[in-house]
């Protein structure tokens, strides 16, 4: 974990060996204490230099350990160390020098950094501050303002950056660790109190205090709600006012505050969440470690409207050459001018020329014989898209691939009309498409695993997080967001406000609300889709109910919206109104408060008082329940690609986690109680049913006297300002089990009530032993929950860790036990953990279908060693049923900060129509959190529960 060699007879040479990034875990710091030890007592040693191999310095500590209990060397007295040793020390930073790693170096004497390395205190992104003496070191060594902002942003800053704010003491082209060996030997002898952080005095701006407050108030407007800046802000403060011990003990408290909250849960949660998406997997087995993508030197963009004008920017801007082609002459030239305004725009945002000798403009599909890839972002209508298909096939040379930018139609349709079925694939951009980060890769049950391969990897090329999806109507995230956008308008029906329904979804994080988002998207998009999809307008039966579609509920509120000719921000009046078209300041609008109380006078509705729980419940657990389904239908792999799709398409508040893991965080069984309540009330929303598999696991779990007792508490504190229903962010350290159950009344910052009233989160291991109970005479011994949503959720999501694991055998997390194989026993008195026998389960009785011309066969389960779990899953197959939402494209929809404004946009020519066919297959789930080596019926743990 580190290399410990004598260089130049006289410095010691420590190398950083945890590759890939040399994260500071257990072992690593365990090197590191035992080399510098080494280091100083060897009297040959006169110099030390710190490097990191594989020209990566560090990447700071290894979040990972963050799940569990600490274990190894605490980091703190490790590098205090190195600043305390006699002899001194060199960081050697090549490649990165980022969290813990970048603490690391300010606790060596000199910093020298390879001219291409880059710097930073990313904790906050993470929920964190940096505790290893980051907010003590760095505002003396740089001042309070600059500090302040890397450590509030946690922005990566550059090596000349890190020169010229005097951090690092020179910057070299050369190799980083040579130049270092070189100035430690000068550096021998030199006095090295000067050169300890720790003594230095943080240089205090005589405007202290309005300065912490601007800080405050700037990272209150862009990260509302979140604690880690705030808590930053508040270290910082301790580096200018306090000594450097006493500082640190500030900021040591002020982590463990953050350390176990759900924020930092959440985040951390997203930063591995967003890794997992890249790594692809297909039911032929193909996956992102084993299919070869191709090279894309030149592609071409068809249609030059707000989407292809993006993609064809993202493309260029990565060095592939583009043709782009439109359909008229004055369109091509608007669409050109368009284009090179982005590029020229973009490149010198970035300091770099812009790359316009890359793009090439026709009318002619004649010129794309010879391109690598063609992407098809002309108007969302199949028949349309179907004849540029056809035209493509004949056009381009065979082994051309050609993509579909649809945003939700069906991709094996267009497939079809080819020559090259298995070089097809939907490659879905997000409006605008050289801002937006989201690409959703659609992998058609013919598309080759080398196509999907390719989309994946010029995804990552352009700087998109790609994530593979199914291909079902909408895919994922716009056949989620149909149920949303759905309870937001049933809401209004009831009694809401656009006002309040926006302020209850920005209060949970989002930067907009569904209805001021959706103003500045263009009102009028969605009411075409629904005019064009029959459910609004002349081809609607007069005889249909007005406010029910093919037997379920449909509101006409946005559609009698869009008849006045409230087209939202453009038209300077939508859901609410603005001075002028195009302003962006939302007023609300007594017409619509007019035409809401018009509306519900007219169909008899009495509007009740809506609260901002009911709205965040109804809005969100409808998303959840939508994103499980996809989950059941096979159309995404791992709920962690539905967060990633709603993080970075959709805008979902990052410190939530995302819908799937926010749900969980709430608490599964809660999610399902409210959606079964407000089913209940609704049944003629489908969407707020239930997933079947939840509803029957739900009957089948038993609930413990332990639940009741705290259930009782909880209800008595109902009602009290400072608590508030469990937004299950608080996670409950009481009970060790990382989720609220539900009933559950918490304080928001980290206060539990399940038990202990006014506790704030404590260490359970710290905790009193909660005795079993004596046998109850009313249920068996065994707690079935093998089938519950919960258990699911967490065998298909092993990322969602148990809060972190208590020491204390006297406790387990009752997370484990929701995982498969596992059942709760009791064994002369004590509740074990067991494992169970293995299900012998039949397979599904449909077959799934499997396409002929498939160039990517289903992997033959009858050949290969499989265990039940293998074939119980089975690919899943066919379109989902939820109807089609093009109401695209994602434009943002639920209401994220764009990086720079949309320009002013016309929308393509060409038209729609769109017919669904069999959907690809999809493999489902893995079971990593259980090892196939366990044996089956061993009590593996004998542990007391408080459960
Ligand atoms: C007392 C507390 C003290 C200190 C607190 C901290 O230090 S918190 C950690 C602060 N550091 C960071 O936030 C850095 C996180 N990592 C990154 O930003 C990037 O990974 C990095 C280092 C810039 C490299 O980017 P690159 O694109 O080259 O690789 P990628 O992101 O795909 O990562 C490769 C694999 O490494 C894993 N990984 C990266 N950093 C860490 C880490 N700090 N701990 C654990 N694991 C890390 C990452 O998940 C990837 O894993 P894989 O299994 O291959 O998906």
């Amino acid at each position: 974990m580190a290399r410990y060699e004598l260089v130049k007879r006289s410095v010691a040479l420590i190398t950083l060996t945890n590759p890939p990034v040399n994260a500071l875990s257990s072992p690593v710091r365990h090197a590191i204490a035992n080399s510098m030890e080494r280091a100083l007592s060897d009297p040959k040693v006169r110099a030390v230099v710190i490097c990191g191999e594989n020209g990566r310095f560090c990447g700071g500590a290894d979040i990972r350990e963050f799940a569990g209990p600490l274990r190894g060397p605490p980091l703190i007295p490790v590098l205090e160390a190195i600043e305390a040793g006699d002899k001194p020390v060199v960081a050697a930073i090549e490649g990165m020098a980022l969290g813990g790693g970048f603490e690391l170096a300010l606790f060596c004497h000199y910093r020298i950094a390879q001219s291409k390395a880059r710097l930073g205190l990313p904790e906050v992104t993470l929920g964190i501050l940096p505790a290893a003496g980051g907010t003590q070191r760095l505002p003396r060594l740089i001042g309070i303002p600059a500090a302040l902002e890397m450590i509030t942003t946690g922005r990566h800053i550059s090596a000349q950056e890190a020169l010229k704010l005097g951090i690092v003491d020179q910057v070299t082209d050369q190799n980083a660790c040579e130049t270092a060996l070189e100035f430690a030997l000068k550096a021998v002898g030199k006095p090295l109190s000067p050169r300890r952080v720790s003594t230095l005095t943080t240089p205090c701006p005589p405007d202290l205090d309005a300065l912490l407050e601007a800080a405050t108030m700037q990272v209150k407007k862009k990260t509302p709600g979140v604690m880690a800046p705030l808590a930053c802000i508040q270290a910082v403060r301790a580096a200018a006012t306090m000594p450097y011990s006493k500082g640190m003990k500030q900021e040591s408290e002020l982590m463990a505050t953050l350390f176990n909250s759900g924020q930092a849960r959440a985040l951390q949660y997203c930063f591995f969440a967003q890794r997992t998406a890249g790594k692809w997997t297909l039911p032929s087995g193909a996956q992102w470690n084993n299919s070869k993508p191709r090279e894309i030197r030149s592609a071409a963009v068809i249609g030059l409207g707000t989407m292809g004008r993006g993609i064809v920017v993202s493309l260029a801007r990565v060095g592939i050459s583009v043709i782009a082609v439109e359909s008229e002459k004055k369109l091509l030239e608007n669409g050109r001018q368009m284009v090179i305004g982005m590029l020229e725009r973009d490149a010198k945002r970035r300091g770099v020329s812009a790359s316009l000798n890359l793009l090439k403009f026709t009318l002619s599909l004649q010129d794309l014989k010879d391109v690598d890839l063609v992407i098809e972002a002309v108007f969302e209508d199949m028949a349309l898209k179907k004849r540029v298909f056809q035209e493509l096939s004949k056009v381009c040379r065979p082994g051309t691939l050609l993509c579909t930018n649809t945003s939700g139609l069906d991709v094996d349709a267009l497939a079809g009309v080819t020559d090259r079925p298995h070089l097809v694939a939907g490659m879905h951009f997000f409006s605008p498409a050289h801002v937006m980060k989201l690409l959703e890769v659609v992998c058609g049950p013919r598309s080759s695993s080398e196509t999907i391969a390719t989309a994946m990897s010029l995804g990552k090329k352009m700087g998109k997080v790609s994530v593979a999806v199914g291909n079902c109507p909408g895919f994922v995230g716009n056949r989620m967001l149909k149920p949303y956008l759905d309870q937001a308008t049933f809401l209004l029906e009831e009694g809401a406000t656009p006002e309040q329904i926006d302020k209850a979804l920005e209060d949970f994080g989002f930067a907009m609300g569904v209805f001021r988002m959706s103003d500045l998207a263009g009102l009028d998009v969605g009411w075409r889709v629904r005019k064009e999809s029959g459910l609004t307008g002349p081809d609607v039966d007069p005889k249909n109910p007005p406010r029910k579609r093919q037997g379920r509920r449909y509101c006409p509120i946005p559609d009698m919206v869009c008849e006045q000719g409230r087209f939202g921000q453009k038209t300077g009046r939508g859901w609410y109104k603005y001075d002028k078209p195009g302003d962006t300041n939302a007023k609300p609008d007594p017409l619509i408060q007019n035409l809401l109380e018009t509306y519900r006078s007219r169909y008899g509705i009495q509007p009740r008082n809506i609260s901002d729980q009911e709205i965040i419940e109804r809005c969100l657990f409808v998303l959840a329940n939508e994103g499980f389904r996809i989950l059941e239908d096979g159309m995404a792999a791992r709920p962690e690609d539905i967060d990633v799709i709603y993080l970075f398409g959709y805008a979902f508040p990052r410190h939530r986690g995302g819908p799937m893991f926010y749900a969980s965080m709430v608490g599964l069984e809660r999610v399902l109680e409210r959606l079964e309540h407000y089913h209940q009330a609704h049944p003629d929303v489908p969407h707020l049913e239930p997933i079947t598999m939840a509803y029957t696991g739900a009957q089948k779990a038993l609930k413990s006297d332990k639940l009741d007792e705290a259930q009782a508490l909880a209800k008595s504190c109902a009602g009290r300002p400072d608590f508030l229903p469990c937004d299950g962010l608080s996670i409950c350290a009481t009970h060790s089990h990382g989720k609220c159950f539900k009933l559950h009344w918490c304080c928001h910052l980290g206060w539990c009530h399940c038990k202990y009233v006014y506790q704030p989160m404590t260490n359970v291991a710290q905790l009193p032993s909660t005795p079993v109970p004596a046998a109850p005479s009313d249920c068996t011994d065994t707690i079935d929950l093998s089938i519950s949503l919960t258990e699911r959720f967490l065998r298909i999501s092993p990322c969602f860790l148990p809060p972190p694991c208590p020491e204390s055998p006297k406790y387990c997390n009752i997370a484990e036990l929701f995982i498969d194989d596992y059942i709760v026993k009791r064994i002369n008195g004590k509740m074990c953990y067991v494992q169970r026998p293995p299900i012998h389960t039949e397979a599904p009785s449909t077959p799934p279908q499997i396409n002929p011309a498939s160039l990517t066969p289903q992997k033959q389960h009858t050949e290969d060693k499989q265990t039940v779990e293998e074939t119980v899953k089975g690919p899943k197959m066919g379109h989902c049923s939820s109807p089609s939402s093009s109401e695209d494209s994602g434009i943002n929809a639920l209401g994220g900060h764009y990086l720079e404004s949309c320009e002013e946009e016309s929308e393509d020519e060409l038209s729609t129509d769109g017919h669904s066919s069999p959907g690809s297959l999809w493999d489902q789930d893995e079971c990593t959190l259980l090892s196939p080596s366990k044996s089956i019926v061993e009590i593996i743990e004998n542990i007391e529960t408080t459960v």
